[in-house]
This record gives C-alpha cells, structure tokens and sequence, in this order.
C-alpha cells in the first residue's frame, strides 16, 4: 500500500493529523493496534474521567433517601457504580462511532494492528502481510499510566487511572491516591464526593503546583471538607495488598495507611518502547517523548511527532492542534504556531481554571498588578444555583490595563476561563472592556464584570492616594 500521510495512533493528536491531510486531498491512513478508536482521550481519559464527574454530580443531586436504609447499602452503592460506568460506557460508544463516522466521510482508510518501522519510509501492521509504504509518517501513539517497578498493580485493590474504570464492585469505604496532579487530584475530589475517605500522598507541598497559590489552598480546603485528607512532602516507600481486605502504604516519615483501594496517578510514560524507532533512525527518551521542533518535526525530516509521545502540556486540546499543524506543514501548507495562551481546566469537584499568569509569577518578575475578584456567593447565578463557594480572579496590569491571569474555582470554571482567554488574547485595555461591557444577568460571566470592577476601583483607590500625597 502506497499512501501520502500514514498516522500512527487513533487519538486525538492522530484524527486531526489524519483529517487535516485529508481536506488536503492526500491519501491518508490511521493505524490504531486496538479494535476501537479514540486512544486515550475517548476510552480510559478525557471523555470516561469527565462522564463519571457529571454523572456522579447528577447522582448526588437527585440521590434517593433509601440510601439511608442500612439493610439496601450495599445494594445500593453497588446499584450506584454500575450506573455511573454504564453512562461512561454509553458516551465512550458514542464519540466512538463519531470518530469512525469523522474517518469514513473524510475517506481516511483504518489499519487495525499494531504498527512497526521496517525502515524510515516503511511500516508494518500486525497481522497483515503487505507493509504500508508512506511518504510522510506522524506518531501519535500517546501515554500509558506509569508504574513504579516495585508496585503489583493487580486491577482491583491497587489500580491505576486504566483499572479504575474496571472498579466494578462498589465505591471503596477508602481511597489512597498516590499523585496529587490532576489525575490524582480529579479522582480524590470524584470519590471523596460520594463518601469515600480517601487520603492523598505526594511528595510535593501542594496539590497542583502550577495553580495560582491562593485559588490552590481554596481548592484543598474546600477537598478537606469533602472526605479529602493530604499527606503532602511524602514519599511512598512502599505498598502491599493485604488478603482481601485492601493495601497497606508505608511512607517515607514512618506512617502507615491502610485503605480498600490505591489509585496510582504518578504520570504517564510515552507509548514508544514497541515502534521500532530506531529502524526509522529516530529515538525516544527515558520517559518515552520524541523530541520534536515546534512544527512537531522530528530528526527525521518527513516524520512528525504529536501529542503525549511528544512532551508537551498533555491535553487532549493541545495534541488535537498540534496534529493540524503537523499535518500541514507536512505537506508545505503554512501554520500558525500553537498559541502561547493555553487554558487549563481541571475537572475537579469543585472545578478549577485558569489561563495566563499566577500571582506568584507576577511577583517573580517585577510586574506590577493588581487584583479583582468576584465571588460566586455575591452573584445572582451563584445565589440561585446553591454553589456560594466559586470564585473569579482577574491579575489586572497596573501599567496597560491588560488582563495577565485568570483564575476560576467552582461551576462552571472550564468554561468560563475562555472569556478571560479572548479578552487577554485581544490585548492591552481588556479591563476597560470587562468594565464597561453588558453580561447577561443572571450568568456566571457576569463574575467577569464584578471582578473587573473590583480591579478598576483598587486602581483608582491607587491614583487618588498618590494624588493625595
Ligand atoms: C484520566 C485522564 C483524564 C484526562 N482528562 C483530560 C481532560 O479533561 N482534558 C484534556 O485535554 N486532556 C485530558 N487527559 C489527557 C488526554 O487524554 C491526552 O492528552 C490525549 O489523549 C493525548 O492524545 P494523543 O493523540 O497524544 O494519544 P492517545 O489518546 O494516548 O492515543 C494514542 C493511540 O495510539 C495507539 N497506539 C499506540 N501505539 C501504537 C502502535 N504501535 N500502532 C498503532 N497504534 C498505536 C493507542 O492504542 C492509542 O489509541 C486525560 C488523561 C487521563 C489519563
Ligand atoms: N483536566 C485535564 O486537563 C487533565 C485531566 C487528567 C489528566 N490530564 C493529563 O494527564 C497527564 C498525567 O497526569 P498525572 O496526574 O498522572 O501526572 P502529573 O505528572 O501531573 O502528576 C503526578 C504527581 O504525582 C506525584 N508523584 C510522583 N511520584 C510520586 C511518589 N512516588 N510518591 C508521591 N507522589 C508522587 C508528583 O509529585 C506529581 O504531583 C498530565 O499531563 C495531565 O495534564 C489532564
């Protein structure tokens, strides 16, 4: 088979790289090595991870009083999992079949197998006889979750994000969560929501090291009064499963924690080991990336890299844009690079995100700023939704009025973060825009209105001190 584009890995880095060369007019193919599309994002990540959070928030909202019959409790939470993995499992089919659907209409032929470099042109498919010639190549094989050689993951009492998915029985009574990055951190608040007493270790000294400071001690403390405990500048030492009954940690300080279930969630490791790269004269590092340019161009000028194999942010959104543009500049079409303005979104119970600047970088720097905040407790939508604990933050420049960081804890957060992206990526006077625009009333976006008034009167509080002098 002779093909202008072959891409390796159905994720989402893989489809738009794939589609991309497609509305080009190229012949395109996707090798995937399982018999389902979607990678990472679609199964065992993004879309399961963020299905189960919506769905455990519903359950929540509307959960029956019988649950507090002692005789039905095991009946009940059994009854509970199963439909919070049946509604994953529903949504996974369906962005399955959207995928496929996506590949049929743009004619971007599937390979099922596991793909191999025979040489740097040349790639073979698991199970097929005739190797697949291409004369561009993008990888985009992705992550898997990364275990400690001394752990036995056994997919039932010490699990990582893959096994928890298959946690079939019922919610875990305990929870130990080794990782308090977002993985850790998404699935501690999930379960610490519907009861469990989950703890969370990590050797760092605070959960989600990049999230501004002040919106970080919010979030743990609003963790804290939901089942989460943290052991935090903690390393573990060691874990063993007891007979049926859990694991046991041992850490660092001499500690001990017993719990039903282990949630490793210690990052992830490129999925390269099995490619063959060196046939190709290409090599990965020791965490499994290829190194890439910021055309997502590998050593080798006609194979490209894009994606978790690649490094990076680790975002579904990311791969998606750096597949389009390794796709292009493949094929000698101009890009533009991948904006430096990403959001981050943490689909946390409560949620949390953010874009641009933290305090502590401001302060790092010399910039001079100051803050607007608006509470959810003193919004309309705050008030009429029952959430009083969200917050927006705006880092406001004292020098140009631009927007240099957006900070957003509770509902609604992963979204709302994009307002601020726009107006920061439009430039200097963002705050005079908040200022003087019309929200709709009464909204969430509205937050941005207050917050950008809170800013604009501590400027003035500011000039009318100096004035004063
Ligand atoms: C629990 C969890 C929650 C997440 N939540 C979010 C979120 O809310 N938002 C967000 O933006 N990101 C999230 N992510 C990250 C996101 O899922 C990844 O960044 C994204 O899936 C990376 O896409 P990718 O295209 O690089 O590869 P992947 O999605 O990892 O797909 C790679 C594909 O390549 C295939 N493959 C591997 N080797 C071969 C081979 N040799 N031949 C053929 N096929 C091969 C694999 O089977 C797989 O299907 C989450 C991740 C996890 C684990
Ligand atoms: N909402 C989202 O966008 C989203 C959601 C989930 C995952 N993801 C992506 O998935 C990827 C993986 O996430 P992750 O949370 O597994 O990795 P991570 O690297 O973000 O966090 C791992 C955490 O584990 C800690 N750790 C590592 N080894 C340890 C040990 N032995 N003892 C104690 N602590 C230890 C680290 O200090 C770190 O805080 C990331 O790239 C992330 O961006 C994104």
């Amino acid at each position: 088979m002779e093909l202008d584009l072959l891409v390796i890995g159905s994720g989402p880095g893989g489809q738009r790289a794939a589609i991309q060369a497609a509305k080009l007019g190229k012949r395109v193919a996707v090798a995937e090595r399982r018999n389902r599309l979607g990678g990472v994002s679609i199964h065992t990540g993004t879309i399961p991870s963020k299905t189960l959070r919506q769905a455990t928030l519903e359950q929540l909202a509307t959960r029956p009083l019988d649950v507090l019959d002692p005789t039905r409790v095991e009946e009940t939470e059994q009854e509970a999992i199963e439909q919070l993995l049946d509604r994953a499992a529903a949504v996974v089919a369906a962005e399955t079949a959207i995928t496929r659907e996506q590949f049929r209409r743009n004619r971007v032929g599937l390979l099922q197998g596991a793909a191999t470099f025979v040489d740097a042109n040349t790639v073979q498919i698991e199970g097929s006889d005739e190797p697949v010639r291409a004369q561009r190549i993008v990888i985009a094989v992705g992550t898997r979750p990364a275990r400690p050689s001394t752990v036995e993951f056994d997919d039932r009492t010490i699990i990582d994000s893959d096994g928890l998915l298959k946690l079939a029985q019922r919610v875990p009574r305990t929870m130990t969560v080794v990782g308090a990055g977002v993985i850790g951190v998404e699935y501690a608040s999930m379960f610490g929501a519907l009861g469990t007493k989950v703890t969370v270790v990590d050797q760092r000294d605070r959960v989600l090291t990049f999230l501004d400071s002040e919106i970080g001690e919010a979030f743990q403390y609003l963790l804290r009064r939901r089942n989460v405990t943290f052991r935090l500048r903690e390393k573990v030492e060691a874990v063993d499963a007891l007979e049926g009954r859990g694991a046991r940690l041992k850490l660092g300080s001499g500690k001990e924690i017993v719990s039903e279930t282990v949630l490793y969630a210690t990052g992830r490791q490129g999925d390269t080991e099995k490619l063959g790269l060196a046939k190709a004269g290409l090599k990965a590092d020791k965490r499994g990336r290829i190194t890439v340019d910021e055309a997502y161009r590998t050593e080798v000028e006609h194979i490209f890299a894009v994606g978790d194999c690649a490094g990076g942010a680790g975002l579904a959104a990311t791969a998606m844009e750096q597949g389009r543009i390794a796709a292009l500049t493949a094929f000698e079409r101009p890009i533009t690079q991948l904006p430096q303005l990403i959001p981050t979104g943490v689909y946390a119970i409560p949620e949390l995100a953010m874009v641009g600047r933290t305090e502590e970088e401001l302060t790092d720097r010399a910039v001079p700023y100051v803050c607007g905040i608006a509470r959810w407790s003193e919004l309309a939508r705050g008030v009429i939704s029952g959430d009083r604990e969200g917050m927006l933050k705006l880092l406001v420049s004292v020098e140009d009025r631009s927007i240099l960081g957006v900070h957003v804890l509770g509902t609604s957060a992963t979204d709302l973060v994009h307002i601020g992206q726009a107006v920061m990526a439009s430039g200097a006077n963002g705050l005079d825009f908040l200022v003087t625009a019309v929200f709709n009333y009464p909204t969430f976006a509205e937050s941005y209105k207050v917050a950008a008034l809170d800013a604009d009167n501590r400027i003035k509080g500011m000039a009318a001190f100096d004035k004063s002098l």
